[in-house]
């Protein structure tokens, strides 16, 4: 927001005095205050920023503090939980405005934002019904300000979207790390040690915040679970058609999922920060 002059003062808080020293440190924000009241006093715009778990209690804390007018919004990967958690605190005349913008990395706390996060990623918002427009019109431009293309949809088909797109691969992922691990102990290290390309991407994804991603699967529970039955039946297909020898099975199932990832790539979804060890997909995006 700054890099793009979209507010005048940004005024930041964080829990802890740590992550507001940095912020200080790095000029993240105008100002730094030591409550949460503090910093949304006078504000036109509160985002809120924690995990998912966290929303409700901010939300209680300012609530009373807001003044008619103010739009609040969020960036939590869950939206329903996250709705009802906040929106009882909300005074009348406060916008409330749930969105989640679909970009990020693993890494979490002040210096892991860069500006350019949020460029050609969705951002989607889940206003609930009678929003009003306008505040809703504003936030979009806002994120679009950030370079973010935006969308509107319904609260619970986000939730079951991400837990297709986001939380179960997040879930796949810990476990693929978690029995790696296992093994590693009865190899002597080999697994770690000769670890291939698709494993590594596997470890990136399972260093991401263990609080940030509890709170997911606790509050995106019925779909995270919808999505982790399908995935075990088709998982207990391909393991079948292994033991019977099936290649043709198996030929079938990799040339759809091969036309899904250069679907992905067509519509320029792949635009990792370039940091992140995602070299190739650059290669394969402009060759
Ligand atoms: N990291 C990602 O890839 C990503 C992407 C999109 C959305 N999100 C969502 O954004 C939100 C923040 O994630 P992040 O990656 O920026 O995490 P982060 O760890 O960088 O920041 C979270 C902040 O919340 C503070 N906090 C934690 N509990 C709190 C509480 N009870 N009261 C007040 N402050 C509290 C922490 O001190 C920290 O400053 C989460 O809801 C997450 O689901 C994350
Ligand atoms: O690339 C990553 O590190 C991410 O997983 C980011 C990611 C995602 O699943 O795409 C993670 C959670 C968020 O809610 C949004 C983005």
């Amino acid at each position: 927001m700054r890099a793009n002059g979209l507010a005048k003062e940004i005024v930041g808080y964080a829990k802890s005095a740590e992550t507001r020293a940095v912020a200080v440190e790095i000029g993240l924000c105008d100002r730094v205050t030591d409550t949460a009241v503090e910093a949304v006093l006078g504000a036109d715009l509160v985002v809120l920023a924690v995990p998912v778990g966290a929303m409700g209690e901010l939300a209680e804390e300012i609530g009373a503090h807001l003044a008619a007018g103010t739009t609040v919004t969020d960036v939590g990967s869950v939206k329903q939980a996250v709705i009802a958690a906040v929106a009882p605190h909300m005074p009348e005349g406060v916008h409330f405005i749930a969105g989640h913008p679909i970009a990020g990395t693993e890494h979490s706390g002040p210096r892991s934002g860069f500006a350019t996060l949020f460029v050609n990623r969705w951002w989607l918002l889940t206003p609930m019904e009678g929003a009003d427009p306008a505040a809703v019109a504003r936030l979009r431009a806002l994120c679009e300000g950030m370079g973010a293309k935006v969308d509107e949809m319904d609260a619970a088909h986000h939730d079951l979207v991400l837990a297709v797109t986001s939380h179960t691969p997040h879930l796949i992922a810990y476990t693929m790390v978690g029995v790696a691990d296992d093994l590693s102990r009865v190899t002597d290290s080999e697994v770690i040690n000769y670890s291939a390309a698709g494993f590594r991407d596997f470890t990136r994804i399972a260093a991401s915040d263990p609080t940030m991603w509890r709170d997911v699967f606790l509050t995106n529970k019925d779909a995270t679970l919808e999505i982790l039955g399908r995935f075990t039946e088709e998982l207990f297909a391909l393991q079948r058609a292994i033991r019977l020898g099936d290649g043709d099975h198996l030929h079938a199932y990799f040339t759809r999922t091969r036309a899904i990832r250069r679907g992905i790539i067509e519509a320029g979804q792949d635009t990792a920060a370039p940091d992140f060890g995602r070299s190739a997909i650059v290669v394969e995006k402009s060759g």
